[in-house]
């Protein structure tokens, strides 16, 4: 008989992207780089590729209920992250039976608008994730506009930005991440961190392009994926760093609008095959 080894599990709760470059797809493509067995809860399927959002079609409410009950039965996942939760009511529920299950090692990316510029979360959505789900987060991942809307704050300086991140740990969030994708457009792409002690930033080189399709989904299930193998949140914020950088310096040719980022860079670079 075969050897069964033990992995690490990590369970996204997400949309979906047909076009394969954000949402469960992304996550999945990244726990599967990183070594840990992927498992996925869908709240939307979205009729999606590089040029844009074509659709949006959620899965029932008791669709939702039924995949987290049946995860729940069975395979106890060491790290979630959370997506595109598409309304109010679905962040009510999955922060419900996040909580009923007693599931840890939350990341929490409040995706709430596509790069193209589709809604992905209706506005009523935002007291929901306010309430109920930055309470579960070990480690939150807005990024500027998505700390904005959550704070009330215009991030205009550093200052701005570094009163964000304050709010949203004040707000019940373990560890913050003001991501900086959209934050000026220097030679640096500088992500804020607050661990409710230290504030300290990780800068890193701007990689001029236009394949950037998933780079917030990409980050947060590489976050999961080191909650997952235990470890602790500032050494996963730094290795999650270092996965999504060299995801985005490697890009592929794929599609014609808003490319997606090569998920298997990582892995390729540490077996010295680019
Ligand atoms: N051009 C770039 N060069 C280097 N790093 C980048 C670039 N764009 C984004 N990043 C990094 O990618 C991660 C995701 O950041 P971003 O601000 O793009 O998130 P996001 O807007 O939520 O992503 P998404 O568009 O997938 O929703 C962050 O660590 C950010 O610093
Ligand atoms: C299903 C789904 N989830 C999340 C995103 C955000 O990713 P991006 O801002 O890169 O389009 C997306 N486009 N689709």
């Amino acid at each position: 008989m075969g050897q069964l080894i033990k992995v690490s599990k990590a369970l996204t709760i997400a949309g979906s992207d047909s076009g394969g470059g954000a949402g469960i797809q992304a996550d999945l493509k990244t726990f599967q780089e990183l070594g840990v067995y992927g498992m996925s809860v869908l709240t939307a399927v979205t009729a999606q590729n590089t040029t844009g959002v074509q659709g949006v079609f959620p899965v029932s409410i008791e669709g939702l209920e039924a995949q987290l009950a049946s995860i729940a039965s069975d395979l106890t996942p060491d790290a979630i992250k959370t997506g595109m939760l598409f309304s109010g009511e679905y962040i009510e529920r999955t922060a419900y039976m996040i909580r009923k299950f007693a599931w840890e090692n939350v990341v929490v990316d409040p995706v709430m608008v596509a790069k193209g510029g589709a809604t992905l979360l209706g506005e009523e959505a935002l007291h929901a994730m306010k309430t109920c789900m930055l309470q579960l987060a070990k480690i939150v991942t807005p990024n500027i506009p998505e700390a904005e809307a959550l704070t009330g704050i215009e991030i205009n300086s550093p200052e701005a930005r570094e009163e964000a991140a304050r709010v949203l740990f004040d707000a019940g969030a373990d560890h913050v991440v003001v991501k900086g994708g959209h934050f000026g457009n220097g030679d640096f792409v500088t992500d804020l961190v607050f661990n409710g002690i230290e504030m300290f930033e990780l800068i890193e080189k701007r990689i001029q392009t236009k394949n950037t399709h998933g780079t917030g989904c990409t980050f947060s299930a590489a976050l999961a994926a080191e909650l997952a193998y235990g470890r602790k949140p500032e050494s996963a914020i730094v290795n999650a760093k270092k996965y999504i950088q060299t995801a985005i310096e490697h890009g592929i040719d794929v599609g014609s609008g808003h490319g997606p980022v090569n998920h298997f860079a990582y892995r390729r670079i540490a077996h010295e095959q680019y």
